[in-house]
């Protein structure tokens, strides 16, 4: 019986392939390659002059000292102010906030990176706050939307349905050599705005940005990663500047081979140590394509995985303001996908782990509602199968204020990437039903938040304790100020990646999902407690994800996985003194 190439083993796919199989063993893969192998002729060289500013990883732009500027030709080619990175930044932050349209300064940001690498970095890590919701959601969004009209310089690799055979070459045209992460998305469901297609690449771009801004993974560890299979959106096949393919999305066994081929060619170009981040496939893909390869690849689903965490961290550190454990809580879930189903069950699995309960009887606690209503047992024949654990017994309900006030949840999530959807009475019932009630409003962008937090609280009278996926401002009610909290999966992957990069993991596993999930939840003082928050603010993100970095790197170590031995005495410290830092450097 010939097998598909999608049921194979990588080495097996390799070996079948002429072009991209066999030989390779050093670690540019070209020495060793055979003769029929296509090979990059590396050059090595010193930028100098024109071409050293034009380097957005070493230019400096009027930072550049008068030394530096004969050292290196570059004397006349600038104005003869030498400025520093922190006057720079004034500058650039002052210009920024010029622009009303939060597109511009997208855009504009977009530009800095591309001109001055480490500039953009300086700016992103002091400003955390303001700048977070610009080049991710909910302005990456809008880009995204509109990729193909301010498309200018290309970021990340675009892999093709045309490179179908020779994705390993299309790996080695990428400039740097020691790759890290990953991201990588097919574009079918762009946050809450379906399927983007190719220009969906703006979320790998964003989303790797934040590993260096937030993380410290250095940026040219960082690769953005565009798998174009075609697209189902017609206003994009119609669209003129549409960047990608114009043709519908490959499914089936053309997908999986193709799929196949990338994550092989990925392991034979980075080893088995680079970090794969599946990002926003649609959950007919994301499901299999996580548990395919979770045995032979170190991956994970940010949108499965990653938001799991970060709600799993907002719930335990909430037991302390509603004096309650996990397992004393009721919870609702609008939306049964990715999100749903992964938050759903690392919540299950952490009760049985707390109560010794087994996980079929914890998972009875938590409910979930899709487009046809309440998930239960009489539906389970026709769904899918990540659905059908939650599938418990109970009578249809259709819709979710049915399910409320079937329910009775103390906490309700909404992950369902429709907008306006946790309505006033909705709100109201949970309001009814608890004196503190839970309510996450996760889906993205701030268009299709399943409420705002200005509804949440004036509809709870000021009783809510909420989080959502993108933003809101502080809202003031009754003369109190409100400060809501963002339930965003950025709190654990710029941490998770790096305690999984320092301490060498092969795997990723749920202990570790588990362990950066308290390691959040650790950093929720008191003071943010009694501001309403269940998530530390995000000024202090670099120590918060040393400190996730190390506790997932402590498990991995504990679970055998680690390959970086041998371990470090201090994790924390550790972690803190492998991060890029986006200061300038000296140039001899
Ligand atoms: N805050 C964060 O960190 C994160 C937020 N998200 C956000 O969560 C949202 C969902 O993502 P994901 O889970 O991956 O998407 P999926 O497509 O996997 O799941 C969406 C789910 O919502 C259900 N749904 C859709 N419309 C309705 C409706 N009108 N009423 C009830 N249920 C509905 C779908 O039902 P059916 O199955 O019947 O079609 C499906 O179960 C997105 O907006 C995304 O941006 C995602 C990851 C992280
Ligand atoms: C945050 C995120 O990963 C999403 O909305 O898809
Ligand atoms: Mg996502």
């Amino acid at each position: 019986m010939g097998s598909t190439p999608a049921e194979l083993p990588c080495e097996d796919v390799a070996d079948n392939r002429s072009g991209v199989g066999g030989g390779i063993s050093d670690v540019y893969g070209e020495d060793s390659a055979t003769l029929d192998q296509l090979v990059t002729p590396w050059v090595t060289s010193v930028a100098s002059g024109y071409s050293l500013m034009r380097d957005p990883r070493y230019n400096k732009g009027l930072a550049f000292t008068d030394k530096e500027r004969d050292a290196h030709y570059l004397t006349g080619l600038l104005p003869p102010v030498v400025l520093s990175q922190d006057v720079q930044e004034r500058k650039l932050m002052h210009n920024l906030r010029q622009y009303t349209v939060p597109l511009q300064r997208y855009t504009a940001l977009m530009d800095l990176q591309e001109r001055n690498e480490r500039l953009f970095y300086k700016l992103l890590v002091d400003n955390v706050e303001e700048l977070l919701p610009v080049v991710y959601t909910p302005t990456v969004g809008e880009a995204c939307q509109k990729y193909g009209s301010i498309f200018r310089k290309p970021q990340g690799l675009y892999i093709s349905l045309k490179e179908k055979g020779k994705i390993l070459e299309v790996l080695k045209n990428w400039p740097q050599r020691g790759i890290q992460v990953i991201v990588v998305t097919d574009g079918e469901r762009i946050l809450g705005l379906g399927d983007l297609g190719c220009q969906g690449m703006g979320i790998p771009v964003g989303k790797l940005s934040l590993y260096t801004a937030l993380g410290g993974i250095r940026p040219s560890a960082c690769l953005p990663i565009t798998i174009d299979v075609g697209t189902n959106n017609e206003k994009l096949l119609n669209d003129e500047f549409y960047i990608g393919l114009k043709q519908r999305r490959a499914t089936g066994q053309e997908y999986a081979d193709f799929l196949h081929e990338f994550m092989c060619a990925v392991k034979q170009n980075y080893g088995e140590k680079v970090l794969v981040q599946f990002e926003d496939f649609a959950n007919h893909n994301a499901f299999d394509l996580l548990s395919k390869y979770s045995s032979s690849h170190l991956v994970f689903n940010d949108d499965i995985q990653g938001t799991a965490s970060v709600v799993l961290a907002g719930l335990i550190a909430a037991q302390k303001v509603l004096g309650k454990t996990l397992a004393d809580h009721t919870f609702l879930f609008l939306g049964a996908g990715e999100a749903g189903t992964g938050i759903a069950e690392l919540i299950a699995l952490k009760i049985s782990k707390e109560t010794g309960a087994p996980i079929d009887e914890t998972r009875k606690k938590i409910w979930l509602v899709d487009s046809k209503g309440l998930i239960v047992s009489s539906r389970k024949e026709s769904l899918q199968h990540f659905k059908q654990p939650w599938a418990h017994e109970h009578e249809p309900v259709k819709n979710l204020i049915g399910a409320v006030n079937a329910i009775k949840p103390t906490v309700l999530i909404g992950t369902s990437g429709v907008g306006q959807t946790f309505t006033k009475e909705v709100v109201e019932a949970m309001a009814t039903n608890n004196e503190k009630p839970l309510i996450l409003a996760l889906s993205n962008p701030t268009s299709q938040a399943e409420c705002t937090a200005e509804q949440a609280y004036t509809w709870t009278k000021g009783r809510a304790i909420f989080g959502s996926g993108s933003p809101f401002d502080p809202v003031e009610y009754n003369g109190k100020t409100y400060l809501p909290g963002q339930a965003n999966n950025c709190y654990i992957f710029p941490g998770l990646g790096l305690g999984l990069i320092m301490s060498g993991a092969i795997r990723v596993r749920d202990d570790m999902l588990l362990a950066a999930s308290e390691a959040l939840a650790a950093q929720v003082t008191e003071e943010h407690f009694a501001n309403g928050l269940i998530y530390p603010p995000f000024a202090n993100i670099r120590q918060i994800s040393a400190n996730i970095a190390a506790s997932v790197a402590a498990k991995t170590y504990d679970l055998g996985l680690a390959s970086n031995l041998p371990r470090a005495k201090d994790l924390v410290k550790f972690a803190e003194s492998s991060m890029y830092s986006p200061v300038y450097r000296n140039y001899r």
